[in-house]
């Protein structure tokens, strides 16, 4: 199988690189700045365990690659830019398999209305891409767990096989049939990603209140919806020893990837999709949320402003609400 991985920023970057470097064939797909970094200097790699430079093949689009029948496509752009990115792809065609390495709940339905085969991947991989042609995978040992199943539900062969080359790459990869009941549970863990991406590393009790209760919404709206989702005690099973945060030499300390859109001032972030996500299940249903409305709203602002991160303190984030 030959990977093409669209949108080869943290993610991207890391799972596209970690399979070149273990022997599959890799094709990234990138823009700008990156895609000029990664053409002339291939792809810094940067893990605890030391740095790989990485000469993985790189395109800025459809159009500068023959397609072939073993291709499979690995989404790993932002969901605001999904629909983007699934119109330029699928226009070659609806049947190659199609996996959405992201967060959130959105991607798969919009991937289905273009591919026959779509996968979802609940992506726990904190990774970051903050400088063009250098991505950072800071845990270990393993860099990731990325359950994989169809979507909406069940699992097969070309799961397994995907799954197969991420393992021997060095990342975990579960084939689950309910890969959508895994995506719900990492959403609530993702509505942490607009706070800190406004507010920063703050650990006061304000920012632990505002967190308590998002989530709080986020079950209630999960449960009035009749949505399951993997429970505590099942995630830290899963996750038990195997992806603990390591130092990585000669990488800046950083944040998730709302932060991370916020620090590049890339003019967009993810909230709509994540705590908008909540919101818009509470409207369906009749739950409030008005702690996630905010924390949407908020997020919205400071991209579309290029405002810098963590310039607003979780008391007047706390006010808003109020
Ligand atoms: N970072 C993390 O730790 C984690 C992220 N996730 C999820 O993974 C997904 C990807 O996030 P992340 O890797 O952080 O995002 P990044 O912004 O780091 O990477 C996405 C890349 O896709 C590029 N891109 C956007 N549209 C296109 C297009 N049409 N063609 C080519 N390239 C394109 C972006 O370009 P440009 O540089 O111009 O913006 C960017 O380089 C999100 O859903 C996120 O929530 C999940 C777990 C952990
Ligand atoms: C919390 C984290 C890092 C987990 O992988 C994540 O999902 C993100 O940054 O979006």
């Amino acid at each position: 199988m030959r990977y093409i991985v669209i949108g080869a920023g943290a993610v991207g970057g890391v799972i596209g690189g970690l399979l070149h470097k273990s022997g599959r064939e890799v094709v990234l797909v990138a823009r700008g700045a990156h895609y000029e970094a990664l053409r002339t200097e291939g792809l810094r790699l940067m893990r605890p365990d030391g740095t790989s430079h990485l000469p993985v093949a790189v395109v800025d689009g459809p159009q500068a690659l023959e397609p072939r029948e073993d291709d499979v496509l690995v989404l790993a752009v932002k969901t605001q830019d999904s629909e983007a990115a699934l119109d330029a792809w699928s226009a070659r065609g609806s049947e190659l398999p199609l996996v959405c390495a992201q967060n959130g709940v959105e991607n798969e339905r919009l991937a289905l209305r273009r591919f026959r085969q779509v996968y979802g991947m609940c992506v726990w991989m904190p990774s970051t891409y903050l400088q063009p042609g250098v991505v950072v995978a800071p845990s270990a040992p393993h860099a990731g767990i990325l359950h994989i199943g169809r979507y909406p539900s069940g699992s097969d062969a070309t799961a397994k096989l995907i799954a197969a080359d991420l393992e021997a790459s060095g990342m975990l990869a579960p084939v689950v049939a309910d890969v959508m009941r895994w995506k719900y549970a990492k959403l609530l863990a993702n509505l942490a990603n607009a706070l800190e991406a406004v507010c920063g590393q703050d650990d006061g009790a304000d920012r632990r209140e505002l967190l308590l209760r998002a989530v709080a919404e986020g079950e209630a709206v999960l449960a009035a919806a009749g949505i399951r989702y993997a429970g505590a005690a099942e995630l830290a099973e899963t996750r038990g020893d195997r992806l603990r945060p390591a130092t990585v030499e000669g990488a800046e300390p950083g944040g998730g990837s709302s932060w991370q859109s916020l620090t590049r001032g890339t003019g967009s972030i993810e909230a709509d999709f994540l705590n908008g996500e909540i919101v818009l299940l509470g409207r369906a249903h009749g739950v409030p949320t008005p702690v996630n409305e905010v924390l949407q709203r908020t997020a919205n602002s400071f991209a579309r402003e290029r405002r810098r991160p963590g310039t607003l303190t979780a008391g007047e984030l706390a006010a808003l609400v109020s």
